[in-house]
């Protein structure tokens, strides 16, 4: 527990008015989260001004408020910590209000545009089946050991992110994996963290709505780089690089720590060779000086999952972890929900539920589908809304390319209206589709259905975008949905009608 005095000696230029002394017990900018005692924090949102919660925040007996407004009225006996910089003053605060908890475990940071979780899954099991105790923060959910939390931004912001590394030391952790999001980096949502390793993926086209170029992109990612770089209390940092990706460079050029590079194309320090992608999984020899050559028959498959191997065993190689374990791990190691994700419901045809949502991901994985298959590529897939718009008519461009049968159709609309979503998408579909069979269903689960319908024996229904959710946004609610449970439900449909 700290009283605020001590928080605010931490900001240049805050000052506290009301009682010095009050005790904080906490730190929440969730008015719904506030209990007796929390520093209320009022963050100035793109939504909602978090000023307007003062009262429900105060009512739940918050202690104290965080603000940069001067004029912001305040109940009776509750004190107000007043700064110029809001994000400046986070930064500072939450860390120390934690005591510094990313100092006293190992941290693993990934970022790129696709395979952070893939990556994280497979880095999580090496270090566990290595004897560490692995926290992991990232897409699909938090996970300290075998217990899980839900997650609701792939990086939480500052005030979530340093309370749930807290209780991760509390818990004995040894390790954090996380996935760092170039949101996270831009907003310096990992404030206070030293990382040990950094892992750059690749760097493709996403979230041009919010970074506007890619290389304000490129260049977000990179700080993640520089804060590894960073001198702190550990020793022996490192730079986990894909030097096939031309934005590797970038990345390397901003760690001043040691470099541990990885390609399949050309030299690098980890390098994979005779890469052999088959429906049952990848096979290919890793090659690094420490162990020589190691030959792998991985469970999962494509070429992108042989990068995301490589990325895992080089976080692993920069913490010291021996090869037999590596090797055991990746010989064993069969999926991560909701990627390239098959599907069983006893039907002569293949499911494939996967989470490409971008230009990309939906190559890669289309390009894998097509290595394995023996007949027809029925494509189902949408585009998310607010968010990137010039990524929808690629994608669908890609599809048309790719699949064999492409249906469009919703995938998270958001405050956007579907149906321009579609058309957008449409846009590209239409260029390239030619005399290939296409359709645009807006309903989700009309589209997949459909595609379970068309599908013969030994096709491929793949069914992108969604992966691991289990929600539709739409406009005014979110509702359950899961590719996987209604392709099952789809399946069962059709063969009660035969
Ligand atoms: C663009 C962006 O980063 N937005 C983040 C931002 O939301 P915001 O500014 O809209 O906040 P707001 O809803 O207006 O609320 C303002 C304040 O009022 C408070 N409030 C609100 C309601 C209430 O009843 N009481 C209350 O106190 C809120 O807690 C908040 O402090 O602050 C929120 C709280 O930290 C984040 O959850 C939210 O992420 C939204 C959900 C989001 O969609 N972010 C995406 C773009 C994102 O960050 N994605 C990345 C990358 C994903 C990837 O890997 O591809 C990620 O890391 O997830
Ligand atoms: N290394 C890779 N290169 C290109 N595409 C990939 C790679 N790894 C995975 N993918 C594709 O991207 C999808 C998302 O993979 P994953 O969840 O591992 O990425 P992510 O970076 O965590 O994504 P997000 O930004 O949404 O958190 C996969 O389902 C697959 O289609
Ligand atoms: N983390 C990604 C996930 C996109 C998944 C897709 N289902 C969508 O909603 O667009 C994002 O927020 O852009
Ligand atoms: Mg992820």
């Amino acid at each position: 527990m700290k009283t605020i005095n001590q928080l605010a000696e931490l900001v240049a230029g805050a000052e506290v008015i009301g009682n010095k002394e009050t005790v904080i017990t906490g730190i929440e900018h969730d008015s719904r989260k506030v209990e007796k005692g929390t520093l209320f924090v009022c963050i100035p949102g793109l939504h909602v001004d978090g000023h307007k919660f003062i009262p429900q925040a105060a009512a739940a007996g918050a202690a104290a408020i965080l603000t940069t407004r001067a004029d912001v009225a305040v109940p009776e006996g509750i004190a107000v910590l007043l700064v110029k910089d809001l994000t400046a003053a986070l930064d500072a605060i939450v860390p120390f209000f934690h005591d510094y908890p990313a100092r006293s475990m190992r941290v693993i940071g990934i970022t790129g545009t696709n395979g952070k979780t893939t990556t994280s899954y497979i880095t999580r099991a090496i270090l566990r089946e290595a004897g560490y105790k692995v926290g992991l923060i990232g897409t699909i959910q938090i996970m300290m050991e075998d217990e899980v939390f839900p997650i609701h931004n792939t990086t939480p912001d500052v005030v979530e992110l340093q309370h749930t590394l807290a209780i991760m030391r509390d818990k004995g952790m040894d390790y954090v994996v996380m996935e760092v999001s170039s949101h996270a980096l831009d907003q310096n949502r990992v404030a206070g963290i030293e990382f040990d390793t950094a892992v750059f993926t690749n760097l493709t086209q996403d979230h041009l709505d919010y970074h506007k170029t890619l290389e304000n992109y490129m260049l977000a990612k990179a700080k993640l780089f520089e804060a590894v770089s960073k001198d702190g209390v550990k020793q022996g940092k490192t730079a986990v690089v894909n030097i096939d990706d031309e934005a590797g460079k970038t990345m390397l050029e901003h760690a001043s720590c040691r470099h541990l590079t990885y390609a399949i194309n050309g030299e690098a320090d980890l390098r994979a060779t005779d890469v052999d992608v088959l429906a049952s999984g990848a096979n290919f020899t890793l090659n690094h000086a420490s162990f020589g050559k190691m030959a792998l028959k991985l469970h999962i498959t494509g070429i992108f999952n042989v990068y995301n191997v490589m990325s895992a065993v080089g976080a692993a190689l920069a913490e010291n972890i021996k090869p037999e374990i590596i090797e055991k791990v990746l010989q064993g190691f069969t999926s991560v929900p909701g990627r390239f994700e098959l599907v069983k419901a006893g039907q002569d045809f293949s499911i494939i539920v996967d989470y490409a949502h971008t230009p990309d991901g939906v190559e890669n994985v289309l390009r894998t589908a097509r290595e394995i298959a023996k007949k027809k590529i029925i494509a189902v897939f949408g585009c998310g809304g607010d968010r990137d718009r010039t990524k929808r008519p690629i994608m669908g461009r890609l599809a048309a390319q790719l699949a064999d049968v492409v249906i469009a159709t919703s995938d998270n609309p958001r405050s956007e209206d579907p149906e321009f979503i579609l058309s957008e998408v449409e846009a590209g579909v239409k260029e390239a589709i030619g005399s290939k069979h296409h359709e645009k269903i807006t309903d989700r689960r009309e589209a997949i259905f459909r595609a379970v319908e068309l599908a013969e024996k030994d096709d491929i229904v793949i069914i992108l975008g969604k992966g691991h959710e289990n929600y539709q946004i739409l406009k005014d609610e979110t509702i359950h949905f899961d590719d996987k449970e209604v392709a099952k439900e789809a399946v069962a449909a059709r063969k009660e009608e035969n």
